[in-house]
């Protein structure tokens, strides 16, 4: 049986332990992160981030957010050092993003909301496959992103375009020779933590690497991520905003941070 779910008041997050029990488990996501409150480890390693564009593949609006996902058939795109051991491999990006700019990010920093969070989806070679990998501990390395509002990002931009022609729940298209690279701030100082995947299944198998500097968006560009909808063609249209889960529970888990 399809768990139907969203973020609305009758199937939003507050719902989702009634078909995902996992939801009150100890190592949910998001968070808030507390700076002062995070200890320096040295022992972190540099982010090693290798995109391939020639394996940026489509773009889809699965009702949920839209995705720009990638081949992950070779290791032409990866993720390795940081806080994981082994390579990663790049399966697919995707955004959260609030109906106005005083929220719209899943983590929260000393409960500072941003109006954007990119998500980064990689996971880990020893396993055969993204399906497989969901359902380990160590299967899954998120990186995050915050957008905060500022100057129009031009690194953007070819993804806002794209979404005239995704705007509805299920629409695809292609989207090729594209480095996400691109979307990444200078720094790559991050905060670390081990999580889930923000939606259902919330699966308990996420290493978080939350990237402590923003990249900018500019409010006509938040308005172009505002512009998709949450429903399917012929639907009473339902604008795609506010699809983030709030923070969870640290229950006990320690943030470390690659920087002092
Ligand atoms: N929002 S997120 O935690 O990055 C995330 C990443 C990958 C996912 O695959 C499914 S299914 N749900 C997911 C949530
Ligand atoms: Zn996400």
């Amino acid at each position: 049986m399809s768990h139907a779910w969203g973020y609305g008041t009758q199937d939003g997050p507050e719902t989702w332990a009634e078909s995902f029990p996992v939801a009150n488990g100890p190592r949910q996501s998001p968070i808030d992160i507390v700076p002062t409150q995070a200890q320096h480890d040295p022992s972190l390693k540099h982010l090693k981030l290798k995109y391939d564009p020639a394996t940026a593949k489509g773009i889809l609006n699965n009702g949920h957010s839209f995705q720009v996902d990638f081949t992950d058939d070779d290791n032409s795109s990866t993720l390795a050092g940081g806080p994981v051991t082994g390579i990663y491999r790049l399966r697919q990006f995707h955004f959260h993003w609030g109906s106005s700019d005083d929220k719209g990010s899943e983590h929260t920093v000393a409960g500072t909301k941003f109006p954007c969070e990119l998500h980064l989806v990689h996971w880990n070679t020893k396993y055969p496959n993204f399906g497989e990998a969901a359902s380990k501990p160590d299967g899954l390395a998120v990186v995050g992103v915050f957008l905060k509002i500022g100057s129009a990002n031009p690194r953007l931009q070819k993804v806002l375009d794209a979404l005239d022609d995704i705007r509805s729940k299920g629409r695809q298209t292609t989207f090729s020779n594209f480095d996400p690279k691109t979307l990444l701030p200078a720094a790559l100082d991050f905060w670390t933590y081990e999580g889930s995947l923000t939606t259902p299944p919330l699966l308990e198998s996420v290493t978080w690497i939350v990237l402590k500097d923003q990249v900018s968006v500019s409010p006509a560009q938040m308005a172009k991520f505002r512009s998709l909808l949450f429903t399917s063609e012929g639907e009473a249209p339902s604008c795609m905003v506010d699809n983030f889960r709030p923070p969870q529970p640290l229950k006990g888990r320690k943030v470390r941070a690659s920087f002092k």
